[in-house]
C-alpha cells in the first residue's frame, strides 16, 4: 500500500512543471529522520513513533528553496524497502545519530550500500550529524573518518552538517547546502 501511495504521489506531482527537488533521507532507526521533517516542516517537536513505510512533505527551509523530502522508517527488518524510493531522487540526507558509536559501522554498510545502487550512484549526499545535544556525540570529523566518507570523493559531492533535531540547530544549514550542491549537481550533468 505504502508503495502504491508513493507512485500515486509522483505521478500526480510530475503534473506540476515547478516540481522541487526530491531528496530521500535515509538512515538508522532512531537517528531522528521523522523529527528532522516535521521540525523543517512545522518548527515544532514532535513526539515520534517508529516509522513503518513513509513520511513525504513539501519543506521550504527558505526563501526560494523547496524540497519534496521522502522519510523512509529506517528499522532493519525494513531497510529493504528503501531501494524503491531511489527512483527520480536529486539528493540523499544520511542522519546520523552521533552518540550512538556502537552502530557507526551499521550506518556507513547502510550508507556505501545505498550510494552503490545505480539510481544513486551519483547524487550529493548531506549528512546529518544529529543529536549534537547529547554529551556522547561525535564531532563531525570523527564521523567523516567512521563512515569513510573520503572514498566517495570523485564519485559524489558530500557535505556533514552538525545538527540537533531538538532545537533545530544545523538543519536549515544543512538543508541550504544540500540545494546548493543538487544545483552543481544539475549543472554538470546537463539538466
Ligand atoms: N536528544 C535528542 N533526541 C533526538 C534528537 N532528534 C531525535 N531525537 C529522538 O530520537 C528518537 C527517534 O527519533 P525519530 O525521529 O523517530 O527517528 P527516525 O530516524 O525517524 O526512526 P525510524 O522511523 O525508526 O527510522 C525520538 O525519541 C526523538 O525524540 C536530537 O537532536 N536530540
Ligand atoms: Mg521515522
Amino acid at each position: 500500500m505504502g508503495l502504491f501511495l508513493s507512485r500515486m504521489y509522483e505521478v500526480l506531482s510530475s503534473f506540476n512543471s515547478d516540481k522541487p527537488a526530491r531528496l530521500l533521507m535515509l538512515g538508522l532507526d532512531a537517528a531522528g529522520k521523522t523529527t528532522i521533517l516535521y521540525k523543517l516542516k512545522l518548527d515544532e517537536n514532535l513526539q515520534t513513533i517508529p516509522t513503518i513505510g513513509f513520511n513525504v512533505e513539501q519543506i521550504s527551509p527558505c526563501r526560494g528553496v523547496s524540497f519534496t523530502v521522502w522519510d523512509v522508517g529506517g528499522q532493519e527488518k525494513i531497510r529493504r524497502l528503501w531501494q524503491h524510493y531511489y527512483q527520480n531522487s536529486d539528493g540523499l540526507i544520511f542522519v546520523v545519530d552521533s552518540s550512538d558509536a556502537d552502530r557507526m559501522n551499521e550506518a556507513r554498510e547502510e550508507l556505501h550500500g545505498i550510494l552503490s545502487s545505480p539510481e544513486m550512484s551519483t547524487v550529493p549526499v548531506v549528512i546529518l550529524a544529529n543529536k549534537q545535544d547529547l554529551p556522547m556525540a561525535m564531532k563531525p570529523a570523527d564521523i567523516v573518518q567512521k563512515l569513510d566518507m573520503n572514498s566517495l570523493r570523485g564519485k559524489h559531492k558530500w557535505f556533514i552538517q552538525a545538527a540537533c533535531a531538538a532545537t533545530g540547530e544545523g538543519l536549515i544549514e544543512g538543508m541550504l547546502e544540500m540545494s546548493n550542491l543538487v544545483k552543481q549537481h544539475r549543472k554538470e550533468s546537463g539538466y
